[in-house]
This record gives C-alpha cells, sequence and structure tokens, in this order.
C-alpha cells in the first residue's frame, strides 16, 4: 500500500486522514504535520487504525518515507514545502491550488518536478470541465470566466471581504472581480478552482465573486470559449457538512483524486 503524508491537519487533513482510515482510501497514513502540532494530536486520536506519526519538522515527515505527500495547510504551505518534497522525488497533491499561481512559486516547483520525475496533482475541486479545458488549451482557449456566488457566511474572514457588511448584506453584491491570480490572494479559501482553471486553461480566468444572502449552496459558473468548442458549466454545490466556505463536492474530488494515486480505483477520468 502506497504511504501517504499530510500537511495540515485542519478540516480537510482531518477529512483526509479519516478517509484512510475507513479504508476509502487505501494506503497507509504514515505522517501528519502541522505548525499548531496539538490540532495533528487531536486529528490522531480520532483514529481507529493506525497512529500515524505527529512529525515536528518536514524533515521528520520525510523521514517516514512517504510515497505521496498532501499539503492541506496554506499557500505559504506550498512556498515553503513543495520544492523539498519534490526535490527528494516523492509526489505532490497541491490543495492551495492558488499558491501555484505565482510564476516563481509554480516554476521552482516544476524545476524540482522535472529534475526527478516527482508530480504535482491538483484536484478538480468544486468544478468540472478541467478535462475539457486541458484539451482546448492544445489550440489556445481565447476567453475564460468564472462567476462564483456564495452565501456571505462562506466568504467571512477572507482578506477581499474585509470592509463589506456580509452580514447586513440583503441582496447580491458583486465583491470582487479581477484576474485570478489576485483573486487567489484577496480569497485564499475560495477560489482555488480559479487557479485549477487557470492551470488547465493554460490561462487566467477573469474572476467574479458574488456574496449572495439569497443563495444555500456555492454555485460556480465557468465560460470558456476557443476555436473548437464554447464550454458553459454552472455547478450548484452543497457546502461541506463542517467548514461552509468549502463545497462538499470539493472535499469528494480529493477524496476521489486520492483514491486514485493510490491505485483503488482502476478507471481514470483524464
Ligand atoms: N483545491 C480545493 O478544491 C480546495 C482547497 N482548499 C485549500 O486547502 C487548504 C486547507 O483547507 P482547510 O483544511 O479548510 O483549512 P484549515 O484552516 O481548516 O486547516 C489548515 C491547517 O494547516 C495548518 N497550516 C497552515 N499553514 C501551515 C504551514 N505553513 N505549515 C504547516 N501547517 C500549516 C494550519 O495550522 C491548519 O491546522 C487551504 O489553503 C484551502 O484554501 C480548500 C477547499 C477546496
Ligand atoms: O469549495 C468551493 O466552492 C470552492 C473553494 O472553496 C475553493 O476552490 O477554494
Amino acid at each position: 500500500m502506497k504511504r501517504v503524508a499530510v500537511i495540515g491537519c485542519g478540516n480537510i487533513g482531518t477529512e483526509i486522514a479519516r478517509a484512510v482510515d475507513k479504508g476509502v482510501v487505501r494506503a497507509r497514513l504514515v505522517a501528519l504535520y502541522d505548525i499548531e502540532p496539538g490540532r495533528c494530536r487531536r486529528l490522531a486520536s480520532g483514529l481507529e487504525r493506525e497512529r500515524p506519526l505527529i512529525a515536528e519538522s518536514l524533515g521528520q515527515l520525510l523521514g517516514q518515507r512517504p510515497d505521496l505527500v498532501v499539503e492541506a495547510a496554506s499557500q505559504e504551505a506550498v512556498r515553503q514545502y513543495g520544492e523539498q518534497i519534490l526535490k527528494r522525488g516523492i509526489d505532490l497533491v497541491v490543495l492551495s491550488v492558488g499558491a501555484l499561481l505565482d510564476s516563481e512559486t509554480r516554476e521552482r516547483l516544476r524545476g524540482a518536478a522535472e529534475a526527478t520525475g516527482a508530480r504535482i496533482h491538483v484536484p478538480s475541486g468544486a468544478v468540472a470541465g478541467l478535462d475539457a479545458l486541458k484539451s482546448m488549451s492544445l489550440v489556445g482557449v481565447d476567453r475564460l470566466v468564472l462567476r462564483t456566488r456564495k452565501p456571505p457566511r462562506a466568504l467571512a474572514g477572507a482578506p477581499g471581504a474585509r470592509g463589506v457588511d456580509l452580514e447586513g448584506l440583503r441582496e447580491p453584491r458583486l465583491i470582487y472581480r479581477g484576474p485570478a491570480s489576485e483573486a487567489v490572494k484577496l480569497f485564499p479559501a475560495n477560489v482555488n478552482i480559479a487557479a485549477a482553471l487557470a492551470l488547465a486553461a493554460g490561462r487566467e480566468p477573469l474572476v467574479e465573486i458574488v456574496a449572495d444572502p439569497t443563495v444555500d449552496r456555492n454555485i460556480h459558473e465557468v465560460e470558456a470559449e476557443s476555436k473548437v468548442s464554447r464550454l458553459h458549466i454552472v455547478v450548484e454545490n452543497v457546502p461541506s457538512p463542517r467548514n461552509p466556505r468549502t463545497s462538499y463536492l470539493a472535499l469528494l474530488s480529493i477524496i476521489d483524486l486520492l483514491r486514485s494515486l493510490t491505485g483503488s480505483v482502476y478507471i481514470i477520468a483524464g
């Protein structure tokens, strides 16, 4: 069985660990790391099958010889640890995908991956259509737009929502319109999908974010145009049970990606 290590013992890290513990992802969870070690201890205490090492550093985590490291922490964590992991030839699943829109970070990670043959994996998250966008990118995507509509509570705490009275909103309000690379800085926990779309399409989407008190789902609308296809996809996601910021589908897409990477799924949609 593949050996998996997780950086970040918050909402998503916990869901991943549980999925391994329950056998939904057939792998061994060998190490956890978080800048707040108490979170790893809490997570590990709820596991039944195997107690992973609670690492005190990235070095200690890598000492457990993982085949795959999952970053479920922050864009900063991708910048801090990504290169070291890939340089060891270990595959990296990046959830804080926004970090990869910074060209310096992306090129550094690409260089490390190319040097060792390790791969960087990105989940499709809360959207659909990355497969078609990747294909369209071969002839060039001429236009790409992401319109995200979330209930105000899903946007609370984002730097880009500072100064907006989210609780007092009575009707939909556009709170951001601009390039994806800026959107992922202002809404780091809300539009990783904008980065995933950018990586698939080979160009940044124009991103619009609407805080909408009239909806109870996270709604993402993608429009793309190329000379071969016009794509229009709307995904209406229920929030995940423990975290309204993250769509349930995003969580499932991460678990599904891990199932594919650990070999327990034999049909992989490209
Ligand atoms: N790709 C996707 O579809 C999605 C990605 N995400 C992203 O995944 C990441 C994790 O999300 P959540 O679990 O909801 O966040 P969370 O805030 O619940 O947990 C993050 C954990 O990582 C730890 N952490 C942060 N920076 C660290 C560092 N430099 N080194 C070690 N540990 C560090 C924190 O202490 C915290 O325990 C976020 O960046 C979020 O934006 C979230 C939803 C969907
Ligand atoms: O889960 C969602 O609706 C999208 C999200 O938070 C992200 O991509 O960061």
